[in-house]
């Protein structure tokens, strides 16, 4: 496994937990990580069968290289202590908690992880956690959740219930998410962990999924949470480098590593200036262009 700083993080798929069709192919469409939902997606007199039919697939289906990760229901719901007890048993990779407005959320979450993995004899700190931000409260604390606890891997913005708190809705535009895609962007990179946009719930609208995935990785996003297979390709197009890209990576990171043969840590290419911050800025393309099957491990194109 790739460790957690170089991991992709493109495509953060979710697949309704009670849906036993589409829980058994999730693995098929090439999503960084597949997000089981114990939450919104399922109704109030499936939560039971859903929570059953997750800890089934987490133990028994093979996923492949993808992260595994499962959105609980709400801190304030009858279902969460099940939930956490059911997949840390299990051996999730990430639970994503929903509507997180304080730190101490997390810490609470923390906690009752931890004794889940002591009395089923999980190794400790195994399980990672994520946090998504869906209300006004959660954006203005956003810094503060990121770094709650050393197990957080990322948070991410949830724009539908976000609109609904602030009293609005999504526009093709995306003004009314700017302020809280950047308060998430910043706390997650303050804390050193991946910030994931909200899904775009049109799925037949790809021109627009396309224009917003473009928006977001200008940002900084690592990538976005998906409800659809059909979003997976769009978004590891955009997330794709272009040849050009790749040509100038390389060329950075021979730079560099001549100049550290040269005992400094900066150098002149072409008249620009490549120092450290440069150089991994190059180490994430090349990583970004494994993974789109543009080049091979030892770097060389991959023609297709
Ligand atoms: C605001 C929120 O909380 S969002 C998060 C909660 N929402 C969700 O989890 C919804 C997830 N997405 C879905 O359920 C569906 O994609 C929908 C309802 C949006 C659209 O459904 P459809 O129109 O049937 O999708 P579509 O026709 O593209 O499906 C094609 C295939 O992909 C499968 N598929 C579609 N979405 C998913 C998914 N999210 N996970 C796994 N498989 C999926 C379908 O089962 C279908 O498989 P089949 O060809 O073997 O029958
Ligand atoms: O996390 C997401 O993007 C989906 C969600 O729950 C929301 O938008 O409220
Ligand atoms: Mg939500």
């Amino acid at each position: 496994m790739a460790t957690d700083e170089m991991r992709l993080r493109r495509t953060m798929m979710f697949v309704p937990g009670n849906n036993p069709a589409m829980v058994k192919d999730a693995g098929i469409f090439g999503a960084d990580s597949i997000m089981f939902d114990l939450e919104d997606a399922v109704s109030l007199a499936e939560k039971d069968a859903a929570r059953i039919l997750v800890f089934e697939a987490l133990r028994t289906q093979d996923y492949g290289q993808a992260e595994l990760v499962v959105r609980v229901n709400g801190q304030d719901t009858s279902f969460y202590h099940n939930d956490i007890l059911a997949m840390v048993k299990a051996g999730v990779d990430v639970i994503r908690l929903p509507k997180v407005e304080s730190a101490e959320m997390i810490c609470v979450l923390e906690r009752d992880v931890e004794d889940a993995e002591r009395e089923f004899g999980r190794p400790l700190g195994e399980t990672h956690l994520m946090a998504a931000i869906e209300s006004a409260r959660g954006v203005l604390s956003a810094p503060a959740i990121a770094s709650a606890s050393k197990r957080m891997i990322g948070i991410a913005l949830s724009g539908e219930d976000y609109t609904t708190d602030m009293r609005t809705h999504r526009y093709p535009d995306g003004a009314e998410l700017e302020f809280a895609r950047n308060m998430v962007l910043h706390a997650a990179r303050a804390a050193g962990i991946a910030a994931f946009d909200t899904v775009f719930t049109d799925t037949e609208d790809t021109e627009g999924f396309l224009r917003e995935t473009r928006h977001i990785r200008q940002l900084g996003f690592d990538g976005k949470s998906v409800v659809n297979p059909r979003q997976i390709p769009l978004v590891n197009e955009v997330y794709a480098p272009t040849r050009a890209e790749i040509d100038t990576a390389r060329e950075v990171i021979a730079a560099i590593e001549r100049a550290k043969i040269n005992g400094s840590g900066v150098i002149s290419m072409g008249g620009q200036m490549v120092d450290r911050p440069v150089a991994m800025r190059a180490e994430r393309v090349i990583s970004l262009a494994r993974a789109s099957h543009l080049i091979d491990e030892e770097g060389n194109y991959i023609e297709k």
